[in-house]
């Protein structure tokens, strides 16, 4: 599945769906696995689009946000095996992204990934701090959210957040399939079956708590201070460009 939507592949409402759709369509043909990547050369995700957060319409903010939760239940909760083919830069929702799969390689290059929310003032999810404690150490995780914190390349493998560095995407791709080629021999409901024993704790809070997180985002996203931060935030993005 390739990102494609430029400048930054930045996650609307419109991407989501597709998303959504998309990842149904493999659940349902039964594909074996799926390698997630961008079509940008330096970005793979910019994570949400700010856009969509900043003085929204409530009724669409609201679809947005339950897809999100949709997309993160069906790629985080897939039977298929996944794996990330981190080709550039991936910010809090990109992030989120390539945790949600079971296998990260990343392009080397000045690239970076971590959740930095609290950068922005904003909390990341507990489902987001969840998918971080089931790749990172929770100590590493604590720390990295708290602090904001964007690794590079060589930080990221050193604390797991990647499995693999590759030279370019083809390099990523063929260390993804890599990968993927390790469940030859590996009975396929085995596999399924035992990831989703290790990831049902974070799945069960999330499907317990969605409606109360869906209010605490509508509560957030409508608080003047949080406005004022996305807005100061995107005023730093335009000024940089
Ligand atoms: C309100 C309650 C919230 C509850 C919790 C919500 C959890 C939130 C999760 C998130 O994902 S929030 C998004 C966080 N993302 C970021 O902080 C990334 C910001 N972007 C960047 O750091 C950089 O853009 C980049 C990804 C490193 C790429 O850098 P590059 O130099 O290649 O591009 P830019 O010139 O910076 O950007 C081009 C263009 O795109 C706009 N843009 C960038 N990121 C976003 C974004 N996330 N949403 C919307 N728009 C974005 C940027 O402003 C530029 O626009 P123009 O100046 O061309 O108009």
């Amino acid at each position: 599945m390739t990102l494609q939507r430029p400048p930054v592949n930045s996650l609307n409402l419109d991407l989501l769906k597709e998303m959504s759709k998309s990842l149904d369509e493999i659940a349902k043909n039964k594909s074996k696995a799926m390698i997630l990547t961008s079509a940008s050369p330096k970005v793979f995700s910019a994570g949400l689009d700010i856009m969509e957060m900043y003085k929204p319409d409530l009724k669409r903010v609201e679809e947005f946000w339950t897809t999100l939760q949709e997309v993160w239940f069906k790629l985080f909760g897939s039977n298929f095996i996944t794996a990330a083919a981190i080709n550039g830069h991936a910010p809090a929702g990109g992030c989120l992204l390539a945790m949600s799969c079971e296998y990260r390689v990343m392009t080397g290059g000045n690239f970076s990934i971590g959740l930095n929310e609290t950068a922005l003032g904003i909390v990341a999810p507990n489902w987001f701090m969840d998918t971080m404690t089931n790749t990172i150490p929770v100590r590493e995780a604590e720390y990295a959210l708290t602090t904001a914190r964007m690794f590079n390349v060589e930080e990221a493998l050193k604390v797991g957040l990647i499995d693999e560095v590759a030279t370019d995407k083809d390099d990523a791709i063929a260390k993804c399939k890599g990968f993927i080629g390790k469940f030859d021999r590996i009975p396929a409901l085995a596999r399924s079956i035992t990831k989703l024993k290790m990831r049902q704790a974070a799945i069960k809070r999330l499907q317990d708590g969605r409606r109360e997180d869906l209010n605490e985002f509508l509560q957030f996203v409508q608080n003047p201070k949080i406005q004022k931060s996305l807005e100061m935030y995107i005023q730093s993005l335009k000024k940089k460009a």
